[in-house]
């Protein structure tokens, strides 16, 4: 059995990126992959600007009352601050050259005189620079601010934005193939017959895969015939850049999978050191044309196969979308449990949750068929192979929501 650390390296070995580019509107590039960085060509913010409503003025000159001399609103042009004067300024106006600070209108004083002229003083304490957002503080032209291979989430979109871009370069999204697995599976919303249980796995996949930003091309449920299994791993190649299976990964005689894979491709890795998820595995089916559709077959235990998802699979669909690797958070926190059952060959993910007082809380039945066990938990810890552990012993958690994104 490999390590966790060498079905990685053997996963992501020779994995290519996507070719297809296209350039689509910002505002429609939510969860794609960018194929080229994207450089800023200007400053930002473009100019000095007031972070307050209040009054631009020269920190040298308060103390006294000052004649309020403009009145500068968010997206007008100011004219030159004039000397022992104030500019009325609102927030996101651009600061009247000359003037170095502005001050908050609640800690002002303002009259207005007879002849309408309004006049302000400011308190005594008044720093240079205060309240003004400086011109490129955030982005400055020329700079990279987006590399090549980001997802683009929310922050990465309004940044994009915010240098002017209204279209990216982003790769074509990867089409991946999804199927289940196994005699015993109905779909919910049908009724349940003796021996069935409701396919899962399906949902929890499809979902993850989605949040990868993945085209999911849904073939729904196999039987657990081979010649069934073939038929749906030819039809998925012919189609898709990536199979990802769940089911019939083990070693009965119902499952399928393995050697339907075998007979259509190659066969690259079987069976990973890691509890849930052992049976995991990976190769390629052969399309009519001699091209090959990467396969990741995960095992049908429901949280075999979300972990293993998350673990393994995860990476190899990242860099064929040409995404760079997204590590998730590893956190060092105190168990408040003991685990006396390690297991001696294979690292472990306990699924946690963190409690009061900052330490990792167990969900108490960690069986691979148990999705209780990941709606409760907000992490995996990952015990070693044979680790042990009491009450206090600091244990390293994968942060889940990092991972199911
Ligand atoms: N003799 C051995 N038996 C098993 C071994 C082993 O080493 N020797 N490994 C066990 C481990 S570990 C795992 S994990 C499972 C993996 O099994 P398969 O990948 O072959 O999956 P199935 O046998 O098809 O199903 C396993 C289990 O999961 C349920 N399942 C399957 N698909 C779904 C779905 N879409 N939604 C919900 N639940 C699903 C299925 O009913 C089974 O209970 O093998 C062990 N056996
Ligand atoms: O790998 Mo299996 O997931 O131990 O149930
Ligand atoms: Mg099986």
């Amino acid at each position: 059995m490999l390590t966790r650390a060498e079905a990685l390296q053997r996963l992501l070995a020779g994995v290519t990126a996507v070719a297809e580019v296209e350039t689509l509107p910002t505002a429609q590039c939510l969860g794609r992959v960018l194929a080229a960085d994207v450089a800023s060509t200007l400053d930002v913010p473009p100019a000095d600007n007031a972070a307050m409503d209040g009054y631009a003025l020269r920190a040298a000159e308060v103390g006294r009352e000052l004649p309020v001399s403009q009145r500068v609103p968010a997206g007008h042009w100011p004219e030159a601050l004039v000397d022992g004067t104030a500019a009325r300024v609102f927030t996101g106006a651009t600061i009247p050259p000359g003037a170095d600070a502005v001050v908050m209108q609640e800690h002002c004083h303002v009259r207005t005189d007879d002849a309408g002229q309004s006049w302000v003083q400011a308190p005594g304490d008044v720093r240079p620079g205060q309240h003004i957002r400086r011109r490129g503080e955030d982005i400055q032209a020329g700079a990279t601010v987006l590399p090549a291979g980001t997802r683009l989430n929310a922050a990465a979109l309004g940044l994009a934005a915010s240098v002017g871009l209204a279209r990216l370069s982003v790769r074509r999204r990867l089409r991946v193939a999804l199927f289940s697995t196994g005699d015993e599976l109905v779909m919910p919303g049908e009724p349940l017959p003796p021996g069935a249980i409701y396919n899962s796995n399906r949902f929890t996949l499809r979902a993850l895969l989605e949040g990868l930003g993945a085209e999911v091309q849904d073939l729904g449920l196999v039987p657990d015939r081979l010649d069934a299994t073939q038929d749906a791993l030819q039809r998925a190649a012919a189609q898709a850049d990536v199979i990802v299976t769940s089911g019939g990964v083990s070693v009965g005689e119902e499952d399928h999978v393995k050697p339907a894979v075998q007979a259509l491709g190659r066969l690259d890795l079987w069976q990973v050191a890691i509890k849930p998820g052992k049976p995991f595995a990976h190769g390629a089916v052969r399309r009519a044309d001699g091209s090959e559709a990467l396969f990741v077959g995960l095992p049908g235990n429901p949280v075999s196969s979300f972990v293993t998802f998350l673990l393994l699979a995860r990476p190899l669909l990242l860099a064929r979308m040409g995404a760079a690797q997204a590590e998730p958070a590893r956190l060092r926190l105190p168990a408040a449990f003991a685990w006396p059952k390690a297991d001696p060959k294979r690292e472990e993910f306990v699924r946690v949750r963190l409690s009061e007082g900052g330490t990792l809380a167990l969900y108490p039945n960690q069986g691979s068929g148990v999705l209780s066990s990941l709606a409760f938990a907000d992490a995996l810890a990952v015990l070693a192979p044979g680790q042990t552990v009491q009450p206090g012993d600091t244990l390293e958690a994968l942060w889940l929501s990092d991972l199911t994104c």
